[in-house]
């Protein structure tokens, strides 16, 4: 007997980075090892990535993995190593090797395969239908993939029931505001219905719209937090489990059905202690601007730019968008563009100037007056005997697009997009204007949570970073005179919840009128929001924050006649 020393190896793979992700396993292989580990786990899909997609629709690409997975079996001896795969053996399966010793012991199968919100791994997968239990080091030992634990009497259930003293889960749980809350309160339910250890190791990373958290953690049998990893970071968790202290049912020579054996005991070498990272949580919007951090960085470094270009306009969206890349890219990445119209105040250029120079990133401005003089005298003909009206406004919008695309295109700079979640919902943005840009990284953070977003990060800075102006003035799209967002729209402290029961809770409109919102108001919420379909169609990816966010996670016709307003 002894101990068994668990690395669980929280890596960021890139999605299609067969050879990356490979060469990143094997090096965390090769550290497990010096650090006496006799098991090192990896998140689900690490060797291709999550979720692959319609990658899992090409045959090289599930190939390219399966040898992918070989060079890791080569790379692992004198260890066992537990990684997350695609099997392509009757029918494609989410799989987990189990290998030690450089052999391939088995491969479990994903049973429950979520197909909900933004997942839809039923368009790939086939569901596994085996729940064995493996002896590791002599210890009895559950595998089980991401969805698998989260069901009460799923495959952690039956590998306990089976004499499992661990279970080793393998996920890639994208983050939401309050998930992590959430998972730790359901691993340690599992943990102490079951009586089992669980070893839960996440993926970390932003990937599109998703950003996986990390997070991983162990539980002891009563449901006690023992160990948690880094939020938003990599990070190499190592564990050291007591083998006799664990063994509820004593004697190991008890056969038991679905066991396979893997190794007897782990690497004799005396084990220097392991210190790991402080498992400290951060509070709930701290975690926000994480996620947004993360997402933003790996989004423009996986794709492959460097700079990004952002329209400051001293108002709190382009603020916010402009401190969360300056914190993930660093100042020299990111520059502001100043594009004054005849209907700007004058704190849209002094305001955004104050804002650069806080946060030391470069400015640029083009005033956008001669060119809307332009189109309008080039139209006047046509618009002969027509009103002013949003007509005018949109030009001015599509302007500033047009011009952050001539920058993105000449200097290769990403165009950062700044519309809001309250915004998106309700279509308060010009299709090919202020909708124009690569991603939009505050897409799901509603208004009133963009203002706390802004607070807390002026709170960290220890001073108005994001200037007192910008934090205090009245939203206005300063697109016609004396403009404020409130001619159009019901305040945003009324307007975020009626689209949080709308958007995120499905509520009805009845449902929502009872919450204590006035009916007229809901109804033109709901109109607003079902007519704008057609444009968040449209409107650039952006990152999760929210359970719910627009795009894959809410999929509505655009053409549609179901009418629940009138
Ligand atoms: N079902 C459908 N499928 C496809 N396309 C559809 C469509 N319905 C309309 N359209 C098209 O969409 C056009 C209307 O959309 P669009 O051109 O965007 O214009 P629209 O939505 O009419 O106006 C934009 C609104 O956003 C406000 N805004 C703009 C810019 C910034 C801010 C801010 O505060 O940040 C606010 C602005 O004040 C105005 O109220 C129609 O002319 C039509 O071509
Ligand atoms: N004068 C401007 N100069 C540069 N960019 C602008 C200007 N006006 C608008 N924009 C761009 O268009 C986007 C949408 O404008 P809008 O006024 O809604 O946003 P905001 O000023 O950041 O926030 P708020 O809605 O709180 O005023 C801005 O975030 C900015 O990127
Ligand atoms: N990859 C998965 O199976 C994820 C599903 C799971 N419920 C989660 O978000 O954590």
């Amino acid at each position: 007997m002894g101990k068994l020393r668990l690395a669980m190896a929280q890596i960021d793979s890139v999605v299609g980075d067969l050879a990356g992700n490979t060469a990143c396993i094997i090096r965390h292989i090769q550290e497990a090892r010096s650090l006496g580990a006799d098991v090192i786990v990896f998140p689900e899909l690490a060797i291709c990535g999550y979720p692959p997609e319609d990658l899992l629709h090409k045959p090289r690409f599930v190939e390219g993995n399966l040898h992918s997975l070989d060079s890791v079996i080569k790379a692992s001896e004198g260890i066992t190593v537990i990684v997350g795969y695609v099997d392509s053996h009757n029918g494609l399966h989410n799989s987990a090797a189990i290998i030690h010793n450089a052999s391939l012991i088995d491969s479990y199968h994903k049973i429950f395969l979520p197909n909900y919100g933004v997942f839809d791994e039923n368009r790939y997968f086939l569901p596994g239908n085996r729940c064995p239990v493996y002896t590791i080091c002599g210890l009895r030992v559950g595998v089980n993939i991401c969805e698998d634990i989260w069901f009460a009497s799923g495959p952690s259930t039956a590998q306990s029931n089976k004499g499992a003293e661990l279970i080793i889960n393998i996920s890639a749980s994208p983050y939401h505001f309050g998930k992590r809350n959430q998972r730790e309160k359901m691993l340690s339910d599992r943990a102490r219905e079951n009586r089992v250890y669980i070893a839960y190791t996440n993926m970390v990373g932003g990937q599109d719209e998703l950003v996986f958290d990390g997070a991983s953690n162990v539980f002891d049998y009563t449901g006690n937090l023992v160990l948690r990893g880094k939020q938003f970071q990599e990070d190499l968790l190592v564990l050291d489990l007591d083998i006799p202290a664990l063994t509820r049912q004593g004697d190991m020579s008890t056969e038991i059905p679905d066991s396979i054996f893997v190794s007897a005991s782990g690497l004799s070498e005396p084990k220097l202690p392991f210190e790991n990272s402080d498992s400290v949580p951060l509070d709930a919007d701290a975690e926000v601007y994480q996620a947004l951090l993360l997402g933003t960085k790996d989004y423009i470094n996986k794709n492959g730019f460097k700079k990004v270009v952002i329209g400051l306009s001293g108002g709190i969206d382009s603020s916010l968008v402009a401190a969360i890349a300056t914190d993930a890219l660093g100042a020299d990445n990111v520059v502001g563009v100043i594009m004054p119209s005849r209907y700007s105040s004058a704190g849209s250029i002094s305001d955004s100037l104050r804002l650069a120079e806080n946060l030391g990133i470069k400015t640029l401005q083009i005033p956008i007056d001669p060119i809307f003089k332009s189109f309008l005298s080039t139209l006047s003909e046509v618009f002969a005997g027509t009103e002013t009206d949003t007509t005018e406004e949109n030009i001015q919008a599509r302007i500033r697009g047009n011009l952050l695309m001539a920058l993105s295109n000449k200097f290769h700079w990403l165009v950062l997009n700044t519309s809001n979640k309250s915004e998106t919902a309700i279509g308060y943005s010009t299709l090919y204007g202020d909708m124009a840009g690569g991603f939009a990284i505050i897409k799901d953070v509603p208004k009133v949570l963009v203002y706390r977003l802004a607070h807390n990060r002026n709170k960290s800075a220890g001073f108005e970073l994001i200037p007192h102006n910008v934090l205090t003035k009245p939203p206005s799209a300063e697109l016609k005179p004396n403009q404020l967002d409130t001619d159009s729209l019901p305040p945003y402290e009324l307007l975020d919840p009626i689209l949080e029961a709308y958007v995120e809770q499905d509520k009805s409109i009845d449902q929502i009128v009872a919450l204590g919102f006035e009916e007229s108001i809901v109804k033109r919420v709901v109109k607003m929001v079902d007519r704008s379909e057609y444009k968040r169609r449209q409107a650039p990816p952006g990152i999760k924050i929210t359970p719910k966010a627009f795009g894959r996670d809410r999929r509505l016709p655009i053409t549609n006649r179901y009418n629940h307003v009138g």
